[in-house]
Parts: structure tokens; sequence; C-alpha cells
């Protein structure tokens, strides 16, 4: 169908418009017009944000992003507009439109290489969101792979509702949602990830969506919901949601909604390269659309409608097969400016206007209940059961550390206690300190897979950074004590080394408190770094750093100032490790001297002080005390982390945003301009 000419009067006011609800092709538009009139002119009017509920609104809002030389893209273009409770705004526009950074600005969630200017406000205050006074489901489902759909969602009720519910309530909330998004027939399926087949994407969808949705939160973001789910899928899933809009501001970028499930919407935010193509009630958008010469062909989808006409990326095929249509650019600079000139632009300006006037309650952060404790205890939990089914995590590592134990054993088999043993045994045991903890770099994978849930459910509020700090070392202990008690066993019985069980058991203890720190060290780096590739070359630069200054390679009195000396053999765990299985491997044996040179018996001390320069004056128990009070700090040292990205992060995008009126200055606003040009900063 030929585009009609452009009679959009700009006295439409969609704010006054028919509900969507009933008018889902062009001819039902005159039919329901009058009747839904007052309903969404009530809606409209609502603005007191005194009442409970978050009414959220945005004003002039500019993200733009730097494109590596000195200028600036701008992603989203002077953006206004409100959300309330009882209203679920859908976010549409073609993909790369800007949806999803829409949806970080209102989060407060957006990259740290992007810019953001312009006001955000949530109940009339300035307030930054993120880590816990919102609910957002992202297009990633980040999920623990190795978990049922029904531990899913259960252990996530445990950790995110109130003590004060008993667990059989909480069970039952949890199978009510995982019902209500129809995965009733996969409750014990694992959701399942790369390598293990489990869930279908759209299966993780609604898993994602059930654990959002299970506190009911008073400001839920969704991000594309829908995505790999059928229509009917899409449908129910939707109308879980919109069902659940009482009292809730609820905001979804959605694609492709069929006729239904766009019914379901309140109000549609129409943007085409990150500018508003179209604000206000969805029921009203066919009108605008028809008035300004792009009507719906009869029996299509509406929502199938607005996107093919603002969708420029396949303006050339279009342009191959159809010679005589408008170019999509043209067509929606007509749409834009006739938005922004419409009064309807003008009635949601005077609404942001109004409701920003109102201070309203502030939005509390944490929506979590559960007590301290209860999260400590449900975290260690399922921490425990995810390191128990992935063989990655520990059962691999225990596999190879068993075969290097062998190798280890038959390579210093019965080493003796001639001379040329003291050697022998040095060498072993700093490969144990060394190498052996090394290895649990191995792991990091699982590390960065379990930050990156971490981080989505932090910033959702499910749990504190303390709780899961504490989680994440206990759950790991059983583990690590057999991974050092087996491997160690072999190595230490089958070489020989000093008799004695206590002999045994401190070398057995050295061996965990090393894996523990370097599982701690590790969390620190993912921490900073959550890429597997940098993390992995971080965590193995850190550590050979701390091995070529652990006073072995090179002996504590030659090592050379200030770096290797002062500070990092003072400071490095190797130290305290191998000093600490020296002493109790050397201390109480007497070997033969050497008989070219030295005296004829050598005790023990005296090969600590002389060939390995090991200090003296305190015992191997405070060697393995300093090596637990280590484990502790590098736990510390990783929850200050955490908590101070928490923070930092904010304030780095507080600092980047600048005042709305700098930016006029600077950017040129399409609506003021007679032709619209890319707008860049420099
Ligand atoms: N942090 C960033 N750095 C660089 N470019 C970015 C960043 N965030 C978004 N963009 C760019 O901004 C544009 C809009 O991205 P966005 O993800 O918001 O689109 P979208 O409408 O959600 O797309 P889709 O529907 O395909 O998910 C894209 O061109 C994207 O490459």
């Amino acid at each position: 169908m030929q585009p009609q000419v452009n009679n959009y009067q700009p006295s439409f006011n969609p704010t006054s418009m028919p509900n969507n609800s009933e008018m889902m092709i062009p001819l039902e538009v005159e039919t329901t017009s009058i009747a839904n009139n007052r309903a969404t002119s009530a809606v409209a009017d609502r603005t007191d944000t005194g009442s409970d509920g978050v009414f959220l609104t945005w004003e002039d809002l500019w993200v733009t992003v730097s494109d590596g030389r000195k200028s600036s893209r701008p992603i989203l273009q002077g953006l206004t507009g409100y959300a309330r409770p009882g209203e679920l705004l859908a976010i549409m526009g073609p993909s790369g439109c800007g949806k999803s950074t829409l949806l970080d600005a209102l989060a407060g969630r957006l990259d740290s290489n992007t810019r953001q200017n312009g006001d955000i406000l949530i109940n009339g205050r300035k307030q930054t969101l993120a880590y816990g006074t919102s609910a957002y489901v992202t297009q990633d489902d980040l999920l623990i792979t190795t978990l049922t759909v029904r531990e899913a969602v259960y252990y996530s009720a445990q950790l995110q509702l109130p003590n004060s519910m008993s667990m059989s309530e909480k069970r039952e909330r949890a199978e009510m949602i995982i019902r209500d998004m129809g995965l009733q027939d996969s409750v014990n399926t694992r959701i399942g990830g790369w390598g293990v087949k489990g869930l279908s994407g759209g299966q993780k969808r609604r898993v994602s969506i059930c654990i959002e949705i299970l506190t009911g939160p008073k400001l839920l973001f969704l991000d594309e919901p829908t995505s790999g789910l059928d229509s009917a899928a899409s449908y129910y899933v939707m109308s879980r949601i919109a069902g659940q809009k009482e009292g809730r501001t609820i905001i979804a970028s959605i694609h492709q909604p069929s006729s239904e499930v766009f019914g379901l919407f309140t109000n549609l935010f129409l943007l085409s390269s990150g500018r508003t193509v179209y604000f206000g009630p969805a029921g009203a958008a066919n009108e605008f659309f028809a008035l300004n010469g792009f009507p719906c062909p009869m029996l299509q989808n509406p929502s199938d409608h607005f996107l093919k006409t603002i969708n420029k990326d396949f303006d050339q095929d279009i342009e191959q097969g159809l010679r005589n249509k408008k170019p999509t650019e043209e067509v929606i600079n007509t749409l834009v400016k006739s938005y922004q000139s419409s009064t309807s632009y003008q009635d949601i300006q005077r609404q942001v206007a109004q409701i920003s006037k109102q201070e309203g309650e502030v939005l509390e952060k944490n929506r979590s209940h559960a007590s301290f404790l209860t999260q400590c205890i449900v975290l260690t939990r399922r921490s425990f059961v995810n390191m128990f089914r992935d063989l990655g995590y520990y059962w691999l590592r225990l596999a190879i550390y068993v075969t290097l134990a062998f190798g280890l054993g038959t390579i210093f088999y019965n080493v003796g206690s001639s001379y040329g043993s003291i050697q022998a045994r040095g060498s072993m045991l700093m490969f144990v300190a060394s190498f052996l903890t090394f290895m649990t770099i191995g792991g990091f994978p699982s590390f960065v897979e379990d930050m990156k849930v971490f981080e989505r459910e932090r910033l959702n509020g499910h749990y504190s950074s303390g709780a899961f700090v504490i989680a994440n070392a206990l759950s790991a202990m059983p583990y690590l004590i057999v991974v050092s008690l087996i491997p160690g066993a072999i190595t230490y019985y089958l070489t020989g080394l000093q008799q004695g069980f206590e002999h045994f058991m401190y070398f057995a203890s050295v061996l965990f408190t090393c894996m523990m720190l370097v599982e701690s060290l590790m969390m620190i780096v993912a921490g900073i770094v959550p890429n597997f590739l940098m993390g992995i070359i971080l965590g193995a630069g850190i550590q050979g750093l701390m091995i070529l200054g652990g006073g072995f390679f090179r002996l504590p009195k030659d090592l050379p100032k200030p770096f290797w000396r002062y500070p990092l053999y003072d400071i490095t765990f190797h130290k305290y490790a191998y000093q600490g299985l020296f002493k109790n491997e050397f201390i109480g044996l007497v070997f033969p001297g050497d008989e070219a040179r030295g005296p004829k018996i050598l005790k023990g001390e005296d090969v600590l002080r002389n060939m390995y320069q090991v200090e003296f004056g305190y015992s191997k128990w405070v060697n393995l005390a300093i090596l637990l009070g280590m484990v502790f700090l590098y736990r510390l040292l990783f929850f200050v982390i955490v908590t101070s990205v928490e923070k930092v992060k904010p304030a780095i995008r507080a600092f980047m945003s600048v005042p709305p009126k700098q930016t006029k200055q600077v950017m040129m606003n399409p609506s003021t301009t007679p032709e619209h040009k890319e707008p860049s900063i420099v």
C-alpha cells in the first residue's frame, strides 16, 4: 500500500485515545475510541506520586558512546517519557534502535563506556537505581546451569522471600510461579549450559522471569521477555506479567508482539535509531500512524506494521524491490517531527513535569528479606550442589591431581635419607606448594560463571555480598579437603616423607590452605576482570611472580631489593608454605654429610638454616596460621572489591553524566533541526 500524504494533525492527543486492548485492526479504532476515552484519560491524569508504587520519569535523556576517536555517537537522543504504577510500558523498535540501552539507563545499569545526560527521576527524586531497588530480567539468561528449574526457583525463593514465610509457603510460591510460566513439565530438567543440553532458550527465559517476579517487585524491567517463545507462550507469559501490574511499574522491551500481546500494553514507546517515533497509549499508535499517512493494512498486526514502517536497515533491498516507496529515513523523520510537534508530546512533557514535581517515597534498596544467616546457608547449599554437579569445578581437578600425585610419587619414589635426598625432598615440596596449588587456576571458568550469576542477583538485590563471599568459601572447603587429602596421601606415602600422622596432616593442611588461597586470589581476579581469558592470564602472572619471589629459586638473602626481597618475599604465600613444609619435613631428620666437603652428619635444622635459609624463631604452626590468616585477608579483599564495585560504578556513572543544559549546547536535537542529521559530540 502506498503511504498517503502526511495529513497528521498536530492536535492529535494519544493520551485521550482509546485503550489498545480492543483495537487491534484499524477498522476498530473509530468504534472503540469514545468508549475508551474516559478510561485512558483517567490513567493519564493519575500523577500522584504519594501513592504506593514507583513513578519513573525521564526527560531529555541522551546516551552517547565513544566511537574510539575523539567523537561520540548518540544511542539515545533526547527521550522523554514516564512509567507509572499499574501500567505496562512496552518499548518497541527495530533491532539496534536502543531499547536495551534505554532499559539500562532507566535501571542505572549502563556500561561504563557510555555517557548519560538528562534527568531520570524516581517518585520525583533523583535516585540511583540498581543493587536491589528494582528487578531486571536481562537479555542474557545468567543462571546456574547445573540446577533444575525447581531448584533454581526454590533456592531463589528462599533467598528473596522473608524469614517470616514458612518453607512450605515459599515452596508453594515457587511452584505457583513455575506453573504460571508454563514450566510444570520441565521442573526436574537441568537448566544446562555450554556442552550440556538442558532447557531450550525460551524455557530459560521463563526461568529468569520466574526468579525476578517471585517477590513482585515494585519496579520491573524486562528486556525481551518473550524472545525464543512461540506466539502462544509469549501471550501467556506476557499476560502473567501484565496480571502483576496492579501497584507495580513494569517496563518491557519487546520484539514482534502478536496482536493479543500488544493488547496487554498500557503505553507504547516506539523508538527508531534512538529517537522517539511515538510515546503514548498503545491503542492510539495505530491512529498516529494512520494520520501521518501510514495506516496499518487490514488484518495486519499493528506492531508488525509499525516496525516495518520504521526499519531502515534493509532500505537497499526495499529500494530494489519497490522503486516508488519513500525512503524509510524520510518516513522516520516525518513521524519523529510529527510526534514532536503534536499536542500529545506537550501533554507527555506536562505529565512528566507534573510527576517530577511531586516528591514521593524513596525507593528502598534491597528487597531481600531473608536473614543474613539464611542467605549464607542457602547460598552455601546451592553452591555446594553446583560444585558437585559441575564436573569441571572439582572432579576433573581431582582426577588430574591424582595423576600428578602418582607422577610425583613415582619420580620421587621412596626418596630415602641419603645426602641427595635433601635436594629431592626440597624440590618435591616446592612442586607441591607451587604447582599443585597453581593448578587451582583451572577452576577459573567456573568462578567466572559464578561471578556472573552473583552480579545479576546482587544487582537485583537477592542477597548481600557478604553472604556470597562466605558461602563461596564454605561450599568449596569440603571439596578442597578431598582434593588435598587423596592426592596428598598418594604423594606423601609413595615418596616416603617423614613418618608420622601429624607430619602428613600438616602437609595436607598446607596443601589445603594454599588451594584456598589460590581460589580466593582467583575470585579476586574474577571480581576485577570478569573475562575468562584475561583472568587466567592475570592470575597466572601474579602467581608466577609469587613463586619466583618465594625464596626457593633464588635464596632469600640473594633476592634483589627492593621489589623481590621487600615487599614481595614477605607477602607471597609461597614463602610461608615452603618454609612450613620444610620445617615439617626436615626438623627431626638426620642426613649423612657431603663426603667431599662438609661435616659427616647433617641435622635437618642445619639443612634448613644453611641450605634453604629458612627463618627460625617461629614454629611450622605459625607458618600455617599465617597462611590461614592470608585466606581470611584474601576473602576480605574479595568482599571489599565486590562491595566497592557497587559503590564505585554508580559514582562513575554520575560523574560521567553532564547536566542536560550542557548537553543541549553540544548536541543537535532533531526536533530543532529542519533536516535530521546524526548529532555528534566532538
Ligand atoms: N556499551 C556500548 N558500547 C558501544 N555501543 C553500544 C553500547 N551499548 C549499546 N551500543 C550500541 O547502541 C545501539 C543500540 O543497542 P541496544 O542494545 O540498545 O539495541 P536494541 O534495540 O536493544 O537491539 P536488539 O533489539 O537487537 O537487542 C547498537 O548499535 C549497539 O551496538
